[in-house]
């Protein structure tokens, strides 16, 4: 058996710095228009490849999500079927990333199990097809795996590499769990913001269409809302909960950090447009 441990392969977290919702397709999906950064906050994973085959996880979360619920375990096993390597490995998940934030933790486990077994086990499969792979377990996971802050739109699909500007944030994690498919059922949802290309979107005043009925229906949501908007221009990520301020520098976000009520959590990190999965795997 060989046992090299490969450790540290961060797995960020993402922002969806504006989410226009166009419409509902005839299969229940939503048409969005989404632009997704990177932030230099991560959860982190040790892998230990075998020759017998099997996955095991070891996690904190296990208490939470059954492993084999896992997006890690998933993604690990879908590379094995596809790929048919006879290789398997014992995993580590070192969780930072809230849950069910609207931060892609789940989606990123899930990209960042894909693309460092790829290159563990050597199965050399190129981006393209793990991304493909990467799809099958969330509409996220692509975009983790390419490693590029990028325009989507379609379901999110569709991937445009984008240079965002690469701000601070303060991020607030409201103590709630908010439904990706609830916000999408909800009957009120907007879904009427009209389609725009790249250019104009660029250029246009970003908003996020989930925003105002998540924080009418999650009053936690709100209240770090309005706390955020008195310092900051201030959004919602995604489906939320997380919503995050935005910051010039570093040091202006503590400022506001350091006045955060002990009611509100928080942290503070850095856009990147180049995923730190891609500079890992760069240093290799
Ligand atoms: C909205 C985003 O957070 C933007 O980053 C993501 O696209 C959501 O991705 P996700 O959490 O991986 O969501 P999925 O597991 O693919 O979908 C959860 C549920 O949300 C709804 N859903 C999701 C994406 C989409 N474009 N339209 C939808 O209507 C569907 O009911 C789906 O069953
Ligand atoms: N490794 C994992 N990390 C986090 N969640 C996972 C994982 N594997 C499975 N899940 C499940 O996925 C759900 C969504 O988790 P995640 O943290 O990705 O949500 P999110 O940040 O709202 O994602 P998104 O922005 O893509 O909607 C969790 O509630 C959990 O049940």
């Amino acid at each position: 058996m060989t046992n090299n441990l490969s450790k540290g392969w961060p797995a960020p977290a993402k922002l969806n710095l504006f989410l226009h919702v166009n419409g509902r397709r005839p299969d229940g999906y939503h048409e969005l228009q989404t632009l997704f950064q990177f932030i230099d906050y991560c959860d982190y994973l040790d892998f230990a490849i075998n020759e017998q085959g099997t996955l095991t996880l070891h996690s904190e979360m296990e208490a939470v999500v059954a492993n084999s619920d896992n997006l890690i375990l998933k993604a690990a096993k879908s590379l094995q079927e596809y790929t048919g390597t006879p290789l398997g490995a014992e995993i580590w998940l070192n969780k930072k990333l809230p849950m069910g934030g609207g931060i892609g933790g789940g989606s990123s486990d899930a990209a960042t199990t894909l693309v460092a077994l790829n290159h563990l086990w050597q199965t050399h499969l190129p981006q393209e097809e793990l991304a493909q792979i990467g799809l099958s377990l969330g509409a996220d996971v692509p975009v983790f795996i390419n490693g590029f802050a990028a325009f989507a739109e379609g379901v999110g699909e569709k991937l445009i590499p984008v240079d965002a500007p690469e701000n601070w944030y303060l991020i607030l994690t409201p103590d709630v769990h908010v439904s990706t498919a609830e916000v999408f059922n909800d009957p009120q949802l907007p879904r009427d913001t009209p389609k725009l290309s790249m250019d104009d979107l660029m250029s246009s005043a970003w908003h996020n269409d989930c925003q105002q009925r998540v924080a009418e229906q999650y009053p936690q949501v709100a209240k770090a809302l309005a706390w955020l908007i008195e310092y900051a221009p201030s959004r919602m990520t995604g489906t939320g909960a997380c919503v995050f301020g935005i910051f010039d520098t570093r040091q202006q976000a503590e400022q506001v950090f350091a006045q955060l009520p002990a009611e509100l959590r928080g942290f503070i990190a850095k856009g990147t447009n180049k995923s730190p999965l891609v500079l890992r795997l760069e240093q290799r």
